[in-house]
């Protein structure tokens, strides 16, 4: 079994930060459970794109609130916008390019993909992850 406290994590190379957000990386590649799992705080105020084109990802709400807007294929918004706060799950499961921000407060999201996350990785200009390398 695997027994952690957020504690551990927070300050630890597996703290990453991007320009909008922090996250911390509770359960990884590395734990073989074929997932990963973090606890992600999106700043306040905030839009960010992304496209996590090699993975598959699902974000519940916990804390804060804000909207995920669909992105076209060329990235273009769409105004097709969800509201996001406390009890509210989104699902990326056609590796959709989307928009995410937080609105009135920080948002607190419990994250985890599929392919898990190997731990220090931040997003690039295109606001995807790189693909596991086994
Ligand atoms: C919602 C989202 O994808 N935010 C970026 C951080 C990501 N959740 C992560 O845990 O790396």
């Amino acid at each position: 079994m695997i027994v952690r406290n957020i504690k551990e994590i927070i300050n630890s190379k597996y703290d990453v930060s991007g320009e909008n957000w922090s996250s911390r990386r509770l359960l990884l590649h590395k734990d073989g459970m074929g997932f990963s799992m973090t606890e992600t705080i999106i700043k306040k105020g905030t839009e960010t794109y992304i496209w996590y084109k090699n993975h598959f990802e699902a974000c519940y709400c916990i804390e804060g609130e804000g909207e995920v807007e669909i992105a076209d294929k060329d990235g273009n918004k769409t105004g097709e916008i969800y509201k996001i706060y406390p009890g509210i799950l989104y699902a990326l499961d056609k590796h959709d390019k989307h928009y995410l921000r937080a609105t009135s407060s920080d948002m607190r999201l419990v994250c985890t993909f599929n392919p898990p996350l190997t731990g220090e990785e931040i997003h690039d200009e295109e606001g995807t992850y790189p693909a596991i390398a086994e």
